[in-house]
């Protein structure tokens, strides 16, 4: 029998897995059991708990030096993923629960480099990093670079972003609300990504204050993803033209996140992170 630990931030939701010796080689098949709803304990996503020097990524044990524990993050169909930010909050708590780690605040690394984490009165406060726009240079001129179709819906325009991860950001048209989406099948992007993306739609509720729905690359629909509200914030900003440092609301299906644009292209994510469950299973 293997110990988990169930967690969600904004009911995004994992099973954690603690591999103090780094020994559990975790297969795609055993990541859909555990992720399973009805089969297994349940989630989004599955976290191997694991010393950063026992990863197998040379990229990863290069962390090392600088954060200890590594969030080995996988999608609940069992495929790999660079980076999970509500994921980061959880990883933190049970790190502190556990007394993995000292003091208010410490590094955690992940496969899209090291990220700070912060202890704050809502949960906690991660610097998701540098981010980027993921278009050519240029290929924005309009504030579009990519085409999204959700499930019997038009195409709309949309622009994409890396957080670590690929994100497509869709602002909805008026007359669409986001209630009225089909999120049970990927949308149709366009130019299509070999590697997958996760689609955020948004709409405006006042000024830095957008809600949310989003389809998560190697998931579906879930009820919040962390990289991809500081994704549609960063986009939102970019299309309103002023492009400050506060901080923007952002609220999803399971609850509210806030993003804080950084300066240097970075973006901090906070909020809160529950572990509600502990237990053993079989892998
Ligand atoms: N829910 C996460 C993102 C998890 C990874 C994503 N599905 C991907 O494949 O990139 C978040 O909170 O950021």
């Amino acid at each position: 029998m293997t110990r988990f630990t169930k967690g969600h931030g904004t009911e995004n939701d994992f099973v954690l897995v603690p591999d103090p010796e780094g020994t559990l080689e975790l297969t795609p098949a055993q990541v859909q059991r555990l992720a399973d709803r009805r089969a297994g304990i349940g989630g989004d996503g599955v976290i191997r708990v694991v010393p950063t020097r026992h990863a197998t990524e040379d990229a990863v044990r290069a962390q090392a030096a600088q954060a200890e524990w590594f969030m080995d993050y996988r999608n609940a169909d069992g495929s790999l993923a660079e980076m999970c930010g509500n994921g980061t909050r959880v990883f933190a708590s049970f790190l502190v629960r556990e007394g993995l780690v000292h003091g208010d605040t410490f590094d955690i690394a992940t496969r899209a480099g090291v990220k700070h984490v912060r202890v704050v009165p809502e949960g906690f406060a991660v610097d998701l990093g540098p981010w980027r726009y993921g278009d050519e240079p240029g290929a924005r001129r309009d504030g579009f670079d990519i085409m999204v179709r959700p499930r019997h819906g038009k195409p709309v325009p949309a622009l994409s972003l890396d957080l670590g991860n690929p994100h497509a950001v869709v602002m909805l048209p008026d007359g669409i609300e986001l209630d009225n989406l089909d999120l049970t099948a990927a949308p149709e992007v366009q130019p299509a990504q070999p590697n997958g993306i996760n689609v955020e739609f948004v709409k405006t509720i006042g000024p830095a204050h957008i809600a949310m729905r989003v389809h998560e690359r190697g998931v579906g629909e879930t009820r919040s993803c962390g990289t991809g509200a500081a994704a549609a914030a960063l986009a939102t900003r970019f299309w309103s033209g002023v492009e400050d440092l506060s901080p923007w609301r952002v609220d999803v299906p399971g609850g509210t996140l806030t993003v804080t644009p950084l300066p240097g292209n970075r973006v901090e994510l906070s909020g809160p992170a529950e572990l509600v469950a502990d237990g053993d299973v079989g892998l």
